[in-house]
């Protein structure tokens, strides 16, 4: 998955949702979600009533059982649905998928049986597998390419945002159906059944919205064409693939991200026609030549649906990355563990509290609704407190509400802990996407983002199905104290065993994500939530901005390392100002000009430093701070050092001389980082070519002098030096800076919290 675009206005969605067929699709998968999560509460609630007449470890296994069932299969069968989706109708799959899962839905309340129940969330499941995919394959032929962001986004956000909806619905049905028990006692409580009865309809009316979305056929990829065929050879047919069932014409797609294998199970065989061609041998030779090249386009842009065992697999070495890394992916998996033992235990802990299936509804409202608002209002609390250390924080937030929804046993208190619970774990899940979006190299990031989805549907299962187990293990325990009588659940040891390890959890990831500074964690705190800025002793301390500067000899590849800095900088969502010396001013271009011009070959080395210096001055004055104060990233081609290397080492000045001069300059502002490139002079002047300057064409034995000047600096200040090799390929040299670049920069917090619920793991659907 890539660092999607953010969903932006409303009005984006809104466009997205304009185009008729991808919102029947959209509907479809809303009403599967609401299904989903009704079917996964309402199961649940279920097989505690079942149960209820049973030893309590029973019941807690019966528990254990539906969450298993109901998690596992996308997890473990999911390479089965990529066997298929690409081979049968798309559309015939969505339905059929739809009205199975409706049918057994509706058939578990009416055989009133726990074997059926597990048997029936099984089936429900494995039909599910199938559906999911023929729908992610489908929305690409649908929606143009510049929306296909757009359309994921408003799909994820129906998939999570029916979480509270199906629990709040669950919550009020309990409510009513007691209220209703109240008056007619021969009622009993009937809420599970009619979840699912709903839910049985609500597939059945998903099916029947997917059955009118037109499935757009496929072309063969051009590739599948004859390559060369002769002149005679007719054009390749361009044979449509896939539903028979189309009513409507077919959509063009331009953009088709995946392409579909004919039923045969042959790529080729539609779309190669034989040409009349001279020379069989030669038709044999091309054909076959075609058909490689059809079956490697297929092979290349075919649909390949999630395989959560393999993205596992091939993201292991993420446990060994850097701490940073380590820190983040093990704080964000430890705020799933967190939300899912509260899933697991949630029922059964209710009932204890005598709440019932109303008590449950509330609380798994209350922990999905924390969530979501963790998510989105995430990356605006705390506006300015570093967001490395709220990530840790915010885990440690909510392994203690975990501690006391464990330790008080009322199910009000416990539904307010379990929002704070939810909202701890989303801000840490966003905040984590945020920081490890450019932490990761571009071209990791698919697989860290893949991976980490991967591990926290697995991690949410283990949580929510072991949670029961263990709680039946442990058993519920009352204890008399003289007068006082206090209950002790399994259900609540689960959750103060689980707010332990993500306090511990929370103690880790802090110390290995929160940055190393000397502002004590409370003076930020509260100065953040005073919304006043830290008070340090230094001036300089206090510019939210980040200064790198590049140096180096003539031709060494400056101002083309500087502009693709910048690029990916701005790519990245920074403001960068970059700028380069002398001659960043208007006073300073007149000083570049008098100071290169070979007019004033001779000028002395003292003036000369000077009028750098002077230059100097300005820039910092004029562009430098401005930008840094407000917070920009300033990339700056040549600095202080340049005048250390040319005017000191070069012109043999004294450097502690010129060090005071342009520290008096500068006001003593030096960068966070200098990149050094360092090239022998002749190859650095052989690259540029042409005529020269006043200071290029100085000896070679200056040259020389200025690039030892230049490596003595590194040296003796290596903690801020990044010296590299300025004949290694660019985009090699690049990336170096980007690794040495990334730990300097500013807290990523986007402004849209869409784009981060965008990289919520697809549990469902
Ligand atoms: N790593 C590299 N390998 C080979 N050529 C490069 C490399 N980096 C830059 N160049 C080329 O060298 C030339 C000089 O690059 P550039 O202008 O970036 O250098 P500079 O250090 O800014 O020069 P100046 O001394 O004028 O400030 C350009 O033609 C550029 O394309
Ligand atoms: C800042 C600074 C520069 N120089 C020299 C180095 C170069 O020859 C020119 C600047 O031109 P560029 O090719 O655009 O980098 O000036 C110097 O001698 N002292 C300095 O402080």
């Amino acid at each position: 998955m890539s660092r999607s675009a953010p969903l932006g206005a409303p009005g984006e969605a809104r466009s997205v949702l304009a185009n008729k067929p991808f919102r029947r699709l959209w509907i479809s998968l809303s009403l599967s979600s609401l299904g989903d999560w009704l079917s996964l509460l309402a199961l649940i609630s279920l097989a505690t009533i079942l149960t209820q007449d049973s030893a309590p470890l029973v019941q807690y296994f019966a528990v254990s059982g539906v969450v298993a069932l109901k998690l596992a299969p996308p997890i473990v069968l999911s390479p089965l649905a990529g066997l298929l989706v690409d081979r049968v109708d798309r559309r015939l799959t969505m339905v059929v998928g739809h009205v199975l899962r409706g049918l057994l839905y509706i058939s578990i309340p009416i055989v009133g049986e726990l074997w059926w129940l597990l048997a029936a969330t099984f089936l429900a499941e494995v039909a599910a597998l199938f559906w999911a995919p023929a729908k992610d394959a489908t929305v690409p032929g649908l929606v143009p390419k510049k929306q296909l962001a757009q359309a994921e986004k408003v799909s994820l956000l129906s998939t999570y945002g029916a979480a509270p909806v199906a629990a709040g619905l669950f919550a009020v049905l309990a409510s009513v159906s007691s209220l209703l028990g109240g008056l007619i006692p021969s009622m009993g409580s009937p809420e599970a059944d009619v979840a699912l009865y709903i839910n049985g309809v609500m597939f059945f009316a998903a099916a029947a919205v997917v059955w009118g979305v037109p499935v757009p056929k496929r072309e063969a990829p051009a590739s599948a064409a004859p390559a060369a065929p002769a002149p005679a050879a007719p054009p390749a047919p361009q044979v449509p693939f896939d539903d028979p069932n189309a009513r409507t014409a077919p959509i063009p797609d331009p953009n088709a991200r995946t392409a579909e294998i004919p039923a045969s199970g042959d790529p080729i065989a539609a779309t190669v026609e034989t040409p009349v061609l001279p020379d069989p041998a030669e038709l044999a030779a091309e054909q076959a030549r075609a058909k490689a090249a059809a079956k490697a386009e297929w092979q290349k842009n075919r649909f390949r649906p999630e395989n959560v065992l393999r993205t596992l697999w091939e993201g292991r070495r993420y446990a060994k990355a850097a701490p940073l890394v380590r820190g983040l992916l093990l704080g964000m998996l430890a705020a799933f563990a967190a939300g899912g033992a509260v899933v697991g235990v949630a029922r059964v802990l209710v009932e204890r509290l005598g709440a019932g299936n109303a008590g449950f509804g509330v609380l798994f409202c209350a922990v999905s609704a924390g969530m979501a608002f963790g998510v989105f209002a995430g990356p605006r609390v705390l506006r300015d407190f570093s967001r490395r250390r709220l990530f840790g924080l915010s885990i440690g937030v909510s392994g203690v509400a975990l501690l006391f929804a464990g330790l008080i046993p009322d199910v009000v208190m416990a539904a307010v802990l379990t929002f704070v619970v939810g909202a701890g774990a989303g801000i840490a899940w966003a905040i984590g996407l945020a920081i490890l979006g450019h932490e990761v190299e571009d071209d990791s990031r698919d697989r860290a983002f893949g991976f980490l989805h991967a591990a926290a549907r697995v991690v949410l299962l283990v949580s929510a199905a072991v949670g029961p187990l263990v709680a039946g293990v442990i058993g519920d325990h009352g204890f008399q104290v003289g007068e006082l009588a206090y209950d002790f659940f399994g259900t609540a040891a689960v959750l103060i065993i689980a707010a332990l390890l993500t306090l511990a959890v929370a103690f880790v990831s802090y110390r290995q994500v929160a940055e190393e500074t000397e502002v004590p964690l409370f003076t930020e705190l509260v100065a953040a939530l005073r919304g006043v800025p830290v008070a340090t002793e230094k001036d300089e301390e206090r510019l939210p901005g980040t200064f790198i500067v590049l140096e180096g000899g003539e031709g060494a590849g400056k101002s083309t390392q500087a502009g693709q800095l910048a690029v990916w900088l701005r790519d990245e969502g920074f403001e960068v100002v970059a700028t380069r010396e002398p001659g960043s001013t208007k006073l300073g271009m007149r000083l570049r000009a008098l100071l290169l011009d070979k007019e004033h070959t001779g000028m002395s080395p003292r003036a000369e430093a000077l009028l750098y210096a002077a230059d100097r001055a300005d820039h910092v004055g004029e562009v430098i701070l401005p930008a840094l104060r407000r917070g920009a990233i300033v990339i700056s081609d040549r600095y202080i050092d340049s005048t250390l290397a040319y005017q000191g080492a070069g012109r043999e000045l004294d450097s502690a001389e010129i060090e005071r001069v342009n520290t008096w300059a500068t006001d003593g502002l030096i960068p966070h980082l200098t990149v050094l490139l360092d090239v022998p002079p002749d190859e650095g002047l052989a690259r540029l070519g042409g005529s020269t300057d006043r200071i290029e064409s100085e000896s070679a034995e200056f040259h020389t002098r200025v690039r030892k000047g230049f490596r003595e600096l590194a040296e003796r200040d290596s903690g801020r030096y990044l010296v590299l090799d300025a004949r290694e390929p660019q985009e090699q040299i690049l990336r170096e800076i980007q690794r040495r670049v990334r730990p300097l920069l500013p807290d990523p917090v986007p402004q849209d919290a869409e784009a981060i619920t965008g990289m919520m793991p697809i549990i469902r659907d």
